[in-house]
């Protein structure tokens, strides 16, 4: 393993350690290979084409009508081509002076001519239907994907293995790229096949199934390739996955300053190299056992294709078979192997290609399973009040609840404060009460709708959150405060709010104002400071005008002017809503009207600032904390 950190070379200091070991064993994960024995391929086929087929014409009829046609032709092309190329051969190698053969075999010549450049066409328009059929089938399986993992609930992030699994799904989306090819080729190798049988059929019964076992063994050994190939995939999807999100972080511009400063790149790519190493073992592993492959199928096949030309010598030599026929044989011969080779090879292919798309299929059910499923009841515009009653909750795989049994109401007008140390459960209960998370015990009730039965659409209309951590969408500033809501053309909403949050001059800075992009990373894009930013992201929260308002420690980077700004702004709009304030500095919580403080899931105390700053309890002891300097 090659450490590239001078640092960790000196004898004293340990070796970092390498990256955790990752498997693959999501816990809903069915491996495709299982059921991947030659009959079950053979039985797949059918509904890997059906499938493309569908989805191929769904997004392009013309292409796909395009391609039947030119694969129909193509065949039959190919079948006047042999046809007509025998009956040639035999006129040529026949009876009689030269002139006279070859006046006898042009008009087959100029069939054959004539077929072959119909064929050469038809060849290149199926090409051309595949090149748009292609690119519009990847991107409706993309669309297909980012759109599932974006509907489901976010308690499935946390399931086990649902981030390989995605990561398996991917893949399939970008091997979607190669299915109408896979499946042309394997049409237009079937179509060929059928029509050289045919042709060598006639020539002698024992031709056929000659050949068929001459390439039997290179289709065998697709087959079994394709099964290596994709178990040393599936033994890699987990490292693959750890591999690609630390490959973001440690590369990404908004995160350089961290890894320069603090000496981390040695380190990243020590530990990149290593995980990538790791990968290219288990594919090097796999290596010798798909030689040993190739090397005894292609030998099996050798033989057998010995068998077939010592077959055809026989056939000729003891006057079974004519002459002439004999030499037709041989041009049937080869194109038959070829059309038959074809068609084993690119069967192989599709199946290959099939077991990536199988994950990819899969993963998209699975998504559609996490889907909320929670029921139709709708949300009143003006909600009025929220109740908690005895609301817990505790993420996948956790011992503890993170919210443990919470109780409270909260009413229109109302600002309401939480507090509590870290881990205490503060955001976990800001997720419960806008439906982002649902409970596992207990209820939370919109105007006495139960969220657990509410159509989270509907929930979702009526709340604007400005979470912890936020995204700075690399999108133009008027859409980072817009995005969500239906689009307008009227600047002035957007402008209020940005007043509101103190950002005129910034954003009247910037090179375009507010059609500026804001990402440093694209060309003609601008940056904002992180307080800048987090103005921004309360503008946007701010601009919903919902009957909830949620600020997970909105102001935790933001100048005094800017936090000033934002809680004037959040007093001003107050009354018609109910605001939460999740908060660490203890004297933003002066306005609200009440403040929960949590510990371990639980609310312990609760009343007003001055109530609390004197009642000497847990957050009396916070705040002389904070004031201890
Ligand atoms: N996505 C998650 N998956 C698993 N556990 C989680 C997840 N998010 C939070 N937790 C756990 O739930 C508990 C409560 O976390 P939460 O984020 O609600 O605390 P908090 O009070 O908001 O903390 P902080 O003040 O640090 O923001 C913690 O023990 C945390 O480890």
């Amino acid at each position: 393993m090659t450490v590239t950190d001078a640092s960790t070379k000196s004898a004293d200091v340990p070796p970092p350690p390498p990256p955790a070991t990752i498997n693959f064993e999501g816990k809903f994960g069915k491996n495709p290979l299982a059921d991947a024995s030659f009959a079950a391929m053979c039985r797949r086929l059918p509904a890997v084409l059906g499938h493309t087929a569908r989805m191929a014409w769904a997004v392009d009829r013309t292409g796909v009508v395009l391609l039947l046609v030119c694969q129909a032709l193509t065949g039959v092309a190919a079948a006047v081509v042999l046809a007509f190329t025998a009956q040639a051969m035999t006129r040529l190698l026949g009876d009689g002076i030269v002139s006279e053969r070859l006046h006898a075999a042009f008009p087959a010549l100029v069939i054959v001519t004539a077929a072959a450049a119909v064929g050469r066409v038809s060849g290149a328009l199926s090409s051309y239907a595949d090149g748009r059929i292609t690119p519009l089938l990847t991107t409706e399986a993309d669309i297909a994907l980012v759109t599932a993992v974006c509907r489901v609930e976010s308690s499935a992030y946390g399931e086990d293995g649902f981030a390989d699994r995605q990561e398996a799904a991917e893949i399939g989306v970008t091997r979607t790229r190669l299915m109408v090819q896979d499946a042309q080729r394997y049409l237009s190798a079937l179509i060929r096949m059928i029509a050289a049988s045919g042709v060598i059929t006639t020539l002698h019964p024992l031709m056929l199934p000659l050949l068929l076992l001459a390439v039997l063994p290179a289709g065998a050994g697709a087959v079994l390739l394709a099964r290596v190939d994709y178990e040393t995939h599936y033994l890699n999807v987990g490292d693959r996955n750890v591999r690609s999100m630390m490959r973001w972080w440690a590369t990404y511009s908004r995160f350089g300053d961290e890894v320069r400063a603090n000496g981390m790149t040695g380190y990243l790519t020590y530990w990149y190299r290593a995980l990538s190493d790791r990968i290219d073992q288990r594919t090097l592993t796999a290596a010798p056992r798909m030689l040993r492959i190739t090397l005894t199928t292609n030998a099996l096949g050798g033989v057998f294709l010995l068998g077939t030309w010592a077959t055809l010598a026989w056939l000729a030599t003891t006057g079974r078979v004519a002459l002439p026929v004999a030499a037709t044989a041989v041009v049937a011969v080869q194109t038959t192997l070829a059309a038959l080779s074809q068609f084993v090879i690119h069967g192989a292919a599709l199946f290959h290609t099939s077991l990536y798309l199988a994950d990819m299929r899969s993963f998209l059910d699975l998504a559609g399973e996490r889907a909320p499923q929670r029921g139709e009841s709708t949300i009143p515009e003006r909600v009025a009040e929220i109740r908690l009653d005895e609301v817990a909750y505790r993420y996948p795989g956790k011992e503890e609840p993170a919210v443990a049994g919470v109780s409270l109401t909260l009413r229109r007008g109302e600002i309401l404060a939480i507090v509590g140390e870290n881990g205490s459960g503060k955001s976990t209960l800001a997720k419960l009460i806008t439906g982002i998370l649902l409970a596992d015990k207990g209820h939370v009730l919109w105007d006495g709708t139960d969220l657990a039965h509410a159509d989270p659409d509907a929930v979702w209309k009526r709340t604007a959150l400005v979470p912890q951590n936020f995204a700075c969408w690399p999108l133009r500033a008027r859409e980072n405060i817009t995005l969500g809501q239906p689009r307008t053309y009227d600047d002035t909403p957007v402008w209020d709010v940005v007043d509101a949050v103190g950002m005129r001059e910034a954003i009247e800075k910037l090179p375009q104002g507010l059609d500026t992009l804001l990402a440093k990373e694209l060309w003609g894009g601008a940056e904002l400071s992180g307080g800048q930013w987090q103005r921004l992201v309360c503008g946007r929260a701010l601009y919903r005008q919902t009957p909830l308002l949620i600020l997970d420690e909105p102001t935790s980077q933001m100048d005094a002017r800017g936090e000033h700004s934002v809680f004037l702004e959040i007093k001003r709009i107050a009354a018609q809503r109910m605001t939460i304030v999740v908060t660490h500095q203890l004297e933003n919580t002066r306005l609200a009207d009440r403040i929960l403080v949590m510990d371990k899931g639980r609310v312990i105390e609760q009343g007003t600032y001055d109530d609390l700053a004197g009642g000497g309890g847990l957050f009396a002891e916070l705040v002389a904390l904070a004031q201890d300097r």
